[in-house]
């Protein structure tokens, strides 16, 4: 599909391009935040954004009333809205693998009453049909799990997508977890990951969860293998093998060939960095119960309603799409620094590594021609207060610009709240020390400020609130590379290693480097036995 045909235009294309550029050179360069306060008593108001379940302030970032201005006329020339409805309409905007992208679908709410003609389109009206019948059978599923007190190891196999939003969402939401459930995640192939979980385990109050998308990433099924014959090998049946596994797939055949009978599935629109909200997410679900899972799709969907009705100008994820474009294109920051102040979303860093970098990593635009400009920061981070105590004196002193987002929670978990003052003003702090900085005659000592954060906070961490979170950094996803003109929904990038690693295997008991080039054979010969 050429971008024309989509209705969309690359940003650099665009009049509004031009002007952002010398708006920049004019303006943005030397644009400083405190005589932006300064300036503008009205500041904290104009850049900050409700959204549901989320508060987000972006008044201690580089913009002015201008830029957003200028930001906001090149999401209209580039055609976001339309891209973003052509998304909500089910259209296959996933050209390359001829799919929809309709992970949203998932968090819409059961109609009182099933639709009984289609009134959208073909693919978004056989979706409605199927997405709430397997949501019942699986949360039915995971009902029984939880009241199944035989059962009290989890185990979830998977990696990418089939396993950082169960891991985060679980950790995220541990005050809520069934006390008698442990949950593990395993997704590296490295043994000592599987055998390390092994090790605490017995087969008969164990229940594997395979999970996998295609049901062939290579990681995976040789866990779900070892995992199975460590089964069969501490006396488990082939029947039993039925009660103790489930897989979670869009391959449904692949797992009835795997031996497994209880599947539950989800569909080709749902893309792998997408689908906790799908039969990926029964970890969630047997962690926090039906309930807890539908409170996790609801605020989702209040995010995705807000993103899908909302004018651009009060839209979260448009500004902070907006801002990313801003920061990346013209200011050239290469980096995000995310910074969860909250023990729990510990692994949302990770989590977003992989929904921002796969959707955004791209160096073509949507007809493969090669891109002139940047586009996907690397995102990275730590939960606070512990960066503040590794890496936080380079964003406070070192030359680069860091663009920090800060997450913070207004009501304390469960545990030890009376510490939660002391984190919530850490976070404060550390924003106010990067945008005030500190004046000083020994340069070893100065701060020179200026340096930008954005705030976002939640009332507490509660399903909803953390599916409004999620769903907000999809849809920003969506805006910047709606912008930078890319297919944010496919991956090819990680193919040719994995057919590289296919052939290097076997070559790896003899040391046999014929036909490699001379560092991979060297390395090779090292790595054999003996070697
Ligand atoms: O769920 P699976 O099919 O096993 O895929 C797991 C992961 O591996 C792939 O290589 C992709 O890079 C990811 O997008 C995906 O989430």
């Amino acid at each position: 599909m050429t971008l024309q045909a989509a209705g969309r235009v690359r940003c650099d294309r665009t009049a509004a391009w031009a002007a952002l550029q010398a708006h920049y050179d004019a303006a943005g360069r030397g644009f400083d935040v405190r005589d932006a306060f300064a300036a503008d008593p009205q500041r904290f108001g104009r850049f900050s954004q409700e959204a549901p379940h989320v508060f987000a302030d972006l008044s201690k970032n580089r913009i002015g009333a201008d830029t957003e201005a200028l930001l906001l006329q090149l999401a209209r020339e580039c055609g976001l809205e339309g891209w973003r409805d052509a998304m909500f309409a089910g259209e296959a905007i996933n050209h390359t693998e001829q799919r929809a992208v309709m992970h949203w679908l998932l968090r819409e709410p059961a109609p009182a009453v099933p639709p009984a003609a289609p009134e959208a389109s073909g693919a978004v009206a056989a979706g409605r049909r199927d997405v709430h019948a397997t949501l019942q059978a699986m949360l039915d599923f995971a009902e029984r799990v939880r009241a199944d007190d035989a059962i009290t190891d989890i185990v979830n196999i998977g990696i990418g997508g089939s396993d950082l939003g169960p891991s985060m969402v679980t950790k995220a939401l541990d005050d809520l977890c069934h006390p008698g459930k442990r949950l593990h995640f395993v997704s590296n192939v490295d043994g000592a990951e599987l055998g390390g979980v092994l090790r605490t385990l017995r087969p008969e109050s164990t229940l594997f969860l395979v999970a996998s998308k295609t049901f062939t990433t290579a990681e995976t099924m040789t866990n779900a293998h070892a995992a199975r014959a460590w089964f069969l090998a501490r006396g488990g049946s082939e029947e039993g093998l039925q009660r103790h596994f489930a897989a979670l797939t869009t391959n449904v055949e692949a797992a009835a060939a795997f031996g497994i009978q209880t599947t539950f599935g989800f569909w080709d629109w749902v893309g792998g960095r997408y689908s906790l909200w799908s039969a990926i997410g029964l970890p969630i679900a047997i962690a926090v119960g039906a309930e807890g899972f539908r409170g996790l799709l609801a605020g989702a969907h209040a995010m995705d309603e807000h993103f899908r009705t909302a004018p651009l100008e009060r839209s979260l994820p448009v500004r902070l799409g907006l801002l990313d474009v801003w920061y990346r294109n013209f200011h050239g920051f290469a980096t995000r620094s995310v910074a969860p102040y909250s023990h729990a979303l510990r692994r949302l860093p990770a989590y977003l590594q992989q929904l921002e970098m796969e959707s955004n990593g791209k160096g073509v635009d949507a007809e493969g021609e090669t891109l002139p400009f940047a586009t996907s920061p690397v995102v990275w981070g730590e939960p606070g207060t512990n960066g503040q105590h590794a890496f936080f004196q380079m964003i406070h002193q070192g030359p680069d610009i860091l663009p920090v987002e800060f997450i913070v929670l207004r009501e304390p978990g469960r545990d030890l709240p009376e510490q939660h003052p002391r984190l919530v003003a850490n976070a404060l702090a550390q924003a106010k020390a990067l945008m005030q900085g500190k004046a000083s005659d020994d340069g070893h000592r100065r701060f020179t400020g200026n340096r930008p954060s954005t705030f976002l906070v939640l009332d507490r961490l509660d399903p909803p609130s953390l599916g409004a979170l999620i769903a907000l950094y999809e849809h920003r996803v969506f805006v910047s590379g709606a912008l930078w003109g890319i297919n944010s929904f496919d991956q090819w990038g990680v193919e040719l290693g994995k057919v590289l690693a296919k052939d290097l295997e076997p070559r790896l008991a003899s040391g046999n480097g014929e036909g490699l080039d001379a560092s991979t054979a060297g390395l090779l010969r090292r790595l054999a036995p003996g070697g």
